[in-house]
């Protein structure tokens, strides 16, 4: 929730031409700062997606130069969400000492934070929905998530709907009428998930805990089913998971919604399935899935990749398909 500006300013193509702005070094630093500063005695693992090439060519001194600006401004805020600020504003080569410090390569053995600082960066550009994901990885383990959804509607009818839309206001719009933002997070094991309303920076109040218990949809009637899937085409395969969806016996027009609000809309039973096919060739990461996997597994989900579908899963296919 620190970040809540759609500001188009400085957003940058990286080599693979998918997007990156202020706000993903900004959420990278504040992220690694934090852990850095809450886990003094422990030496720090983090895997995520930034690094610092772009920001420290000598013609990004504005861009570096926001990304210091923005990373204070937040941490300023820290008391508000009972953390401490740091004791004087940070410097350049700290903010870049914290982003460059979460490049480690994980693995299976140890312990491992895993950080997507803005998921669905064209979301978050569009003034759509986007995602701040952390995970901890134990041992080849998700043991924790937590998914800031600072878009994300509290009535699952506006998940659907568009800037276009007659009935909701656009994403800039104060109106306390449209609640928006939430925060889900889980713990491995626990057989729960939750939902804590986000603070935006605009209101007086400081944080409480008013978390809900979500869970999936009950639904199990392809009629009813609503699946979800990225908006992009090159994210997926939309004529795949419309087979797919077809041959399931689906009804009802997919709901397309950038980033891993796609598993916080599942986790919380906004929709019944979440399919995503990657083109060959592209290799998936784990900051697009690990927060997001453990939160749905928690609330009573199954994830699992095509090659490898839980018997379950198979049983009740093959059983609906007979
Ligand atoms: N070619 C290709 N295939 C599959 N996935 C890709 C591909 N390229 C990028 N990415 C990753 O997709 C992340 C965004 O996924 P979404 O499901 O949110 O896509 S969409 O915006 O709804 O279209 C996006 O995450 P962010 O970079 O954090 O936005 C990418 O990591
Ligand atoms: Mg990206
Ligand atoms: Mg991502
Ligand atoms: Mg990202």
């Amino acid at each position: 929730g620190l970040v809540s500006s759609t500001s188009n300013e400085h957003v940058m193509s990286k080599d693979d031409d998918s997007l990156v702005t202020v706000a993903d070094w900004s959420v990278q630093a504040i992220v690694s700062w934090m852990l850095s500063e809450s886990l003094s005695n422990q030496k720090v693992s983090i895997v995520a997606e930034e690094d610092v090439q772009t920001l420290s060519k000598s013609d990004s001194v504005g861009l570096l130069t926001a990304v210091v600006n923005t990373v204070n401004e937040c941490l300023a805020e820290a008391p508000k969400y009972g953390l401490q600020s740091p004791k004087k504003a940070l410097g350049t080569s700290q903010i870049l000492e914290a982003i460059s410090q979460c490049n480690s390569t994980g693995g299976r053995k140890g312990r491992h934070w895993v950080l997507d600082p803005v998921d669905g960066t064209l979301g978050f550009v569009r003034g759509d929905q986007y995602a701040v994901a952390l995970a901890l990885i134990e041992e080849g383990k998700i043991v924790i998530g937590v998914l800031g959804c600072p878009n994300y509607p509290r009535k699952k009818e506006w998940l659907s709907h568009h800037h276009s839309s007659q009935t909701m206001p656009k994403m800039s719009d104060t109106s306390e009428t449209w609640e928006k933002g939430c925060v889900m997070y889980a713990q491995r094991g626990s057989g729960e998930a939750w939902m804590q309303p986000l603070i935006h920076g605009n209101k007086k109040h400081t944080w409480s805990n008013s978390a809900q218990r979500v869970q999936v949809s009950s639904i199990d009637d392809p009629a009813l089913t609503t699946f979800c899937e990225p908006v992009e085409r090159a994210n997926t395969n939309h004529s795949f998971s419309a087979g797919v969806a077809h041959s399931m016996g689906f009804k009802k027009q997919p709901l397309r919604v950038h980033s891993m609000v796609k598993y916080a809309a599942i986790a919380r039973g906004d929709a019944e399935i979440f399919m995503k096919f990657a083109q060959s060739g592209y290799k998936e990461k784990i900051w697009d899935h690990a927060a997001g996997v453990i939160i749905v597994e928690e609330a009573g989900g199954v994830v699992t990749d095509v090659w490898r579908p839980p018997p379950g899963l198979l049983k009740g296919f093959v059983l609906r398909r007979s």
